[in-house]
């Protein structure tokens, strides 16, 4: 595993994950590494028609986050400087085996591991968790046109399999650790120690990693 930190947000749509990575980015002065929407052609379409668009939507978003992980390596990890990342690589199964067939999902996920087997791994993990309630008013909220037809059901659904995944991913990784945040609770955006809570938490994460290397 990569010695230096490198932290990844994670949770279904619109939990925070940007807005908290952009903070401790800013606060631990780390290399922040944003996904793309607005670039993703097909996104808008797909919330319209999810089996019409899925193959291109999830394509475009694995052949993307490869290419971007492919830069962080070598421009930083491999250059040990520490990255925080809005998402962890793995969000790509969770949403295509939602979206595609399972044909076309066996194909996608052999694809994923040929690309993705020999990325770096973040060594810290935050989950952020939210009530469907919440997640609603923060897409409607940020109000991105492209979103607009996203379904509850759908977000629900996402929801779901975040948790699953992740405690799949709990019990293959031990040595990862995950730190489990209530986006109904926390509010980092308004509240200061809400922020610093946060912060102290990872702070910690960090802390304890260096002395075990
Ligand atoms: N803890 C919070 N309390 C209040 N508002 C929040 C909180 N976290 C995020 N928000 C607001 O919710 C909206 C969505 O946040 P953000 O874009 O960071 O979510 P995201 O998880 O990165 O979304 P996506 O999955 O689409 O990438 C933003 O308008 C942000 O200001
Ligand atoms: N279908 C699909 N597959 C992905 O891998 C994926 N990753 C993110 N998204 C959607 C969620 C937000 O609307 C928006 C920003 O996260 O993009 C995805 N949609």
């Amino acid at each position: 595993m990569n010695q230096v930190p490198f932290i990844t947000v994670e949770g279904p749509i619109g939990v925070g994950k940007t807005t908290l990575a952009t903070a401790l980015s800013t606060h631990f002065n780390y290399h922040l590494l944003k996904e793309i929407v607005d670039e993703n052609p097909f996104l808008g379409k797909f919330y319209e028609n999810i089996d019409e668009w899925s193959f291109q939507t999830e394509m475009f978003f694995l052949c993307n986050r490869y290419k971007q992980l492919k830069d962080i390596k070598d421009r930083y990890i491999l250059n040990d400087m520490p990255v925080v990342a809005d998402y962890h690589i793995f969000k790509n199964l969770i949403f295509a085996s939602k979206s595609l067939e399972a044909p076309e999902y066996k194909k996608y996920e052999q694809i994923y591991h040929i690309l993705t087997d020999d990325m770096p791994r973040p060594n810290i993990i935050i989950y952020l968790r939210a009530s469907l309630d919440t997640l609603l008013k923060r897409i409607e909220k940020r109000g991105r046109e492209i979103e607009k037809n996203i379904s509850p059901l759908y977000l629900e659904q996402l929801s779901i399999d975040y948790d699953l995944k992740m405690q799949a991913f709990e019990k293959q990784h031990p040595d990862i650790p995950i730190l489990h945040l209530d986006g109904d609770q926390l509010d980092f955006v308004h509240n200061k120690n809400d922020l610093q809570y946060i912060i102290d938490m990872v702070t910690t994460s960090i802390q304890t990693r260096s002395t075990k290397a």
